[in-house]
This record gives C-alpha cells, structure tokens and sequence, in this order.
C-alpha cells in the first residue's frame, strides 16, 4: 500500500517553477532520498508534503486521505528539519512529548512513550537534560525521537546529518538506518551527501530543474543512469565525447577529438553518429607502462598516458593520468598496501571494458 502519493504537483515562485509536475508513490516502510543540485526543487517537494508550503496544482494524499488543506501538525507527519530546531527551553523529555501533548495524546500514556523513544536513540537517563547540555549528535537523535513518538505514517527528513561532524555523521548515519528500519518507518530523507542518500535509502529520486529524472535503487542509478544528466551527477565519471566509427559484434567504435579510439558495448536509445562516453573511475585499471604488454581484444580499451597526480585518500587511491598530453582520466584503485605506488610522470596504460562504457 502507498503511503505517500503526490501526483502531478506543481509550485512556481512567479515565472520560477520550483517544482515541476512531481509524482511519486511511495510505499509502506521505504526509505527514499530525494537527490539533486542546488535549487533542483528537493526541499520544496518535502515542505508540500509537510504542509510547510502549499502546491499550486496536483493532489497529495498521505495514508489514502487527501491532505492538501490539512494544516502541519493535522497531517501524522514526523519532521526533522533545520528550521524546526528542539525547543532550548524544554527538557529532552518535554521536548520528545511535545508532538505528544499537541495532539491529545491520554497524558498516562506520555511517560511510556516517551521512555520508549529514548531507549530507540539510545539516551535512557537523559530525560531531565536541556538541548543545551547535549552534543550535537545528541541532539539530533531526540530530535529524530521527536519525529517518530507520534508514530507517524511518513517521517520527513531534512538534512538530519548535515550539523555534525563528518566522523560522528557517519556513526549517526548507521544508527539513523537501523532506527528507521526497527520501527519500518516510511520516510524521505532530502540531503546533499550524496553518499548519504545512497547508504540510507531504498531508494534514490533523482531531481533536476524541479523536475524527477530517474527513480530506481541506489545500484541502479549509479549503474544504469538514466541520461547524461544522473551520470554526470551520482558518483564520479570520466566523459569522452566521439564519433560513431563502426564497429562489430555487438561492440561500437568511437573516435575523439583528440584521436582517441574508445570501444563501447552499449548504444544510445536512439542511433546516433555521435555520442558521449562516461567510464567510472573504479572500473579503469593502471598499469605500469614499462613493463606493460597489454593484449589488446576488440572488447577492451588500452589507451597510453603518463601519471599526472598520485593522491592516497586512506582505503582508496585516486590517480589523475593524462592522454595523448590532453585528456585527463580519473582512476581509483584500492590501497591493497602491496601494489607499487604509482608516481608522478610515470608512463603508465588505462584498461577499462567496453561493457564498462556508458553511451549518451
Ligand atoms: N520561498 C521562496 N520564494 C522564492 N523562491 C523560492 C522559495 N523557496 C524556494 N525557492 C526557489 O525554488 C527553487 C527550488 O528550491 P529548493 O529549496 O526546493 O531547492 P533544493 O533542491 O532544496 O536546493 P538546496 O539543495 O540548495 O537546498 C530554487 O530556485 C529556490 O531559489
């Protein structure tokens, strides 16, 4: 069953169309991250099903009802958002009970409840403290047991990580996933931590220019994107552009401006003679060009260059290589710790698939 529908949702900010005839159902229990730039539309999508800020067409339904003229607090919506900070002046306690309270909530029932929550965040014994007293991690785990002690239909997320520091956001960004998970909390999470969106979610909607362009599994989108738009966007990508030269057994030949010979096994939907090539940097592997002796199969791309940049980033390594003195490559290779380092000005071959190419 859907919780959420929006359909056909409209919103223009005078000649501004901040979102662009939205429509997504989402089901009992997923975790979905709205994904784009800046200004694509995400945070006013989640202020429209908050009752924050009202469409201008298209309907929104939540649990089956139509809410469109339902104020915030009448729509069983739990928030966490940036605006929406705790209250300095409340306890945890009060501050957890506070959505409680609003909504009738039998007062003999409160205690329990709240209690219940603090244990979901892991705070038990902190229930007298004020925000004040709290680290931010803290603080934004009774924020989230705010959000989820009405037992909401859906939880809205905005940016529920971006105050803390990149360390603990990742401690938090776990909890946060077994905690929505535990308690099957149908939920929509907006942030521009890309890695974020994708480690969180079921499912990523990608939007762009108030419109959603693709909507699919974290895996899918990064694997099979839908235009040049999500590849450009989700993860890192080296781009050729080519002419279509030939080619055979299911294997297209391109050609670059710069002379380059790229092989790809996918085509574009509609045949065209020139196209742009993405390959992912994880899929290109370096070999030193000394001693390479690369065989070179109609199904493979061997192209020469000489190592620009060499960055050891921890678990991985991103080394920069330049081709034919022009194009530039993005490679990242896995710090096994045994693997020669590579060096600057070292003459080394990039080997990626065919089937590693995407064409656009
Ligand atoms: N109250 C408003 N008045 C006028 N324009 C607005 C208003 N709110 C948002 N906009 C505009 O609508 C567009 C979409 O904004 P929105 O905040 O939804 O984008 P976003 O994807 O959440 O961006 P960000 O990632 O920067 O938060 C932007 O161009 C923004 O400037």
């Amino acid at each position: 069953m859907n919780v959420l529908e929006l359909k056909n949702i409209t919103k223009k900010y005078g000649p501004l169309v901040a979102v662009d005839d939205v429509s997504l159902d989402v089901e009992r229990g997923r975790v979905i991250s709205l994904l784009g730039p800046s200004g694509c539309g995400k945070t006013t999508t989640l202020r429209i099903i908050a009752g924050f800020t009202s469409n201008d067409s298209g309907s929104l339904k939540i649990g089956g009802k139509d809410v469109s003229r339902l104020k915030p607090y009448e729509r069983n919506v739990g928030l966490l958002f940036q605006d929406y900070a705790l209250f300095p002046h409340m306890t945890v306690a009060q501050n957890i009970a506070y959505g409680l309270r609003y909504r009738g909530t039998q007062a003999s029932g409160i205690p329990s409840r709240v209690d219940k929550m603090l244990s979901l965040v892991q705070l038990t014994g902190m229930e007298r403290r004020y925000p004040r007293e709290l680290s931010g991690g803290q603080q934004q785990r009774v924020a989230l047991a705010r959000a989820l002690a009405i037992d909401p239909q859906i939880v809205l997320l905005d940016e529920p990580l971006s105050a803390l520091d990149a360390k603990l956001r990742l401690e938090l960004r776990i909890e946060l996933k077994e905690i929505l998970r535990s308690v099957g909390a149908t939920t929509i999470v907006v942030t521009h931590d890309q890695e974020e969106a994708l480690s969180l979610s079921d499912e990523v909607v990608i939007m762009h220019a108030g419109r959603i362009v693709q909507r699919g599994s974290p895996t899918q989108v990064y694997d099979t994107p839908a235009d040049k738009f999500v590849a450009q966007f989700v993860g890192r990508s080296n781009w050729f552009s080519g002419l279509r030269r030939g080619g055979s057994g299911g294997v297209s030949s391109y050609v670059t401006g710069e002379g380059l010979e790229i092989r790809a096994r996918s085509t574009p939907s509609e045949k065209r003679d020139s196209a742009d090539l993405c390959v992912r940097p994880e899929n290109i592997e370096i070999i030193d060009g000394a001693a390479a002796k690369v065989a070179e199969g109609a199904d493979s791309n061997v192209l020469a260059g000489v190592v620009i940049d060499v960055a050891p980033l921890g678990a991985d390594v991103h080394v920069v290589i330049e081709l034919q003195g022009k194009v530039r490559l993005l490679a990242i290779r896995k710090n096994f710790g045994r693997v020669p380092e590579l060096v600057s000005g070292q003459p080394v071959v990039a080997l990626f698939s065919a089937s590693d190419v995407l064409v656009f």
